[in-house]
């Protein structure tokens, strides 16, 4: 018998690493794998048809792992995350594998990383031992635009991430189109970093919301809701005609754009803390009505009950949790702050239901009150 610890062990932060199909996913993981800051690191990759692991391993562990030169294991996946996910666990519990530290999954060029996300988040088990850290998604510098103007899935893989890793700018001798590839990615995720092939291991990887010892990073960094605010803004003012920066404000910009134009970000506000039971029915009603268009939603909101410790939201589609209650506040902002990444869905939907959960009077929708006497309403 062993001893049942009496606190839970710190979670493994888990990243997962995506791009379109030749991005550099690969390459990227290799030079990441030589830094020492990644030791310890299970790679998995999720992928279709054959693998080529040829330039990644070393030596072989077990049935399905690999030795990675740099002290990494690998392993490969073609069915179950879920099941690997655990047999990590269960190898790393009874000491057959060493104590891993984090683990990277990086996917096929055609995956959308929700749900891989959502796998991990909706598992009782899995979402307790793992960290999700975040998504990184590698674009290519060369083929990044028309990669972006084809293929919906990589303008969902650009906006979901944390952090985006340009790739193959040593390819691009015209300044301006990496500039316009960089501005449209703002606009597309304008909470993410965006980071050259070479940057720090440790600023790709890691940067989440858990750092390598489980314990809460740097939330502000994680969160991004000022830089989502200051995107609004100036979207708000570009579609008020005050400034325009030439280049791709012509007729076909639309068309050019469709793609991106469906997926939104943006951040919700409010000063006054929230009551749990009021804020549990406002994720409740917001997953259940629109889950499927919920790309991301990350929080940090200020309870009535104990507005001296802000509680963190991490969502992804049907699945919205609370990860972690915080010591206190990260900064001077006290206001609860929930971002959104939304495919197709528009904002003032969500504007509505939060003003109407709030008790804020809006012009063509029922405050709180209105809610709850309607006889017809969703409150019990
Ligand atoms: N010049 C240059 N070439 C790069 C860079 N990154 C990747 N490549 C090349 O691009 C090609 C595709 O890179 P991979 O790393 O295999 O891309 P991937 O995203 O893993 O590809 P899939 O697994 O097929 O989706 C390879 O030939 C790489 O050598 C870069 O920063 N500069």
């Amino acid at each position: 018998m062993t001893d049942t610890p009496l606190t839970p062990p710190a979670p493994i932060p888990l990243t997962v690493l995506t791009g379109f199909l030749g991005a550099g996913k690969t390459t990227l993981l290799n030079r990441l794998l030589q830094d020492p800051a990644l030791r310890d690191t299970v790679v998995i990759i999720n992928e279709f048809g054959e693998i080529g692991l040829d330039h990644l391993l070393v030596e072989k562990v077990d049935e399905g792992m690999v030795l990675l030169s740099a002290g990494c294991l690998c392993c490969t996946v073609r069915g179950d995350l879920i099941a690997t996910l655990e047999d990590l666990l269960r190898k790393r519990d009874n000491g057959r594998i060493e104590p891993f530290r984090r683990v990277v999954i990086e996917t096929t060029g055609l995956a959308d990383p929700a749900p891989i996300l959502h796998a991990v988040l909706y598992h009782p088990y899995l979402s307790m031992r793992y960290a999700v850290e975040g998504v990184v998604t590698v674009i290519d510098a060369v083929n990044g635009e028309a990669t972006l103007d084809a293929h919906r899935e990589a303008v969902k893989q650009a906006a979901v991430a944390e952090r985006i890793v340009l790739s193959k700018t040593d390819l691009v001798q015209d300044e301006t189109r990496l500039a316009r590839l960089r501005e449209r990615l703002r606009q597309l995720n304008p909470g993410a970093a965006l980071l050259p092939a070479d940057a720090p291991a440790e600023a790709i990887v890691a940067g989440g919301l858990f750092g390598l010892d489980g314990k809460i990073a740097d939330v502000r960094e994680w969160l991004k809701a000022e830089a989502v605010e200051e995107a609004e803004r100036e979207s708000h003012a570009h579609q008020h005609g005050h400034h325009h920066h030439g280049h791709h404000h012509h007729g076909h910009h639309h068309d050019v754009n469709r793609h991106d134009e469906r997926i939104r970000a943006f951040c919700l506000t409010s000063d006054q803390p929230i009551r749990q039971g009021t804020l549990d029915m406002f994720l409740d009603l917001l997953r259940s009505s629109q889950g499927a268009k919920l790309l991301r939603v990350k929080g940090l909101v200020a309870l009535a009950e104990d507005p001296e410790h802000p509680v963190v939201i991490h969502g992804v589609q049907h699945v919205i949790h609370v990860p972690a209650v915080l010591p206190r506040w990260p900064s001077e902002d006290r206001r609860s702050r929930l971002v959104f990444i939304v495919d197709d869905l528009d904002r003032s939907v969500i504007d509505k239901l939060w003003n109407a959960f709030l008790g804020r009077p809006s012009i063509d929708e029922p405050d709180a009150a209105a809610l709850s006497d309607n006889p017809l309403s969703l409150r019990r």
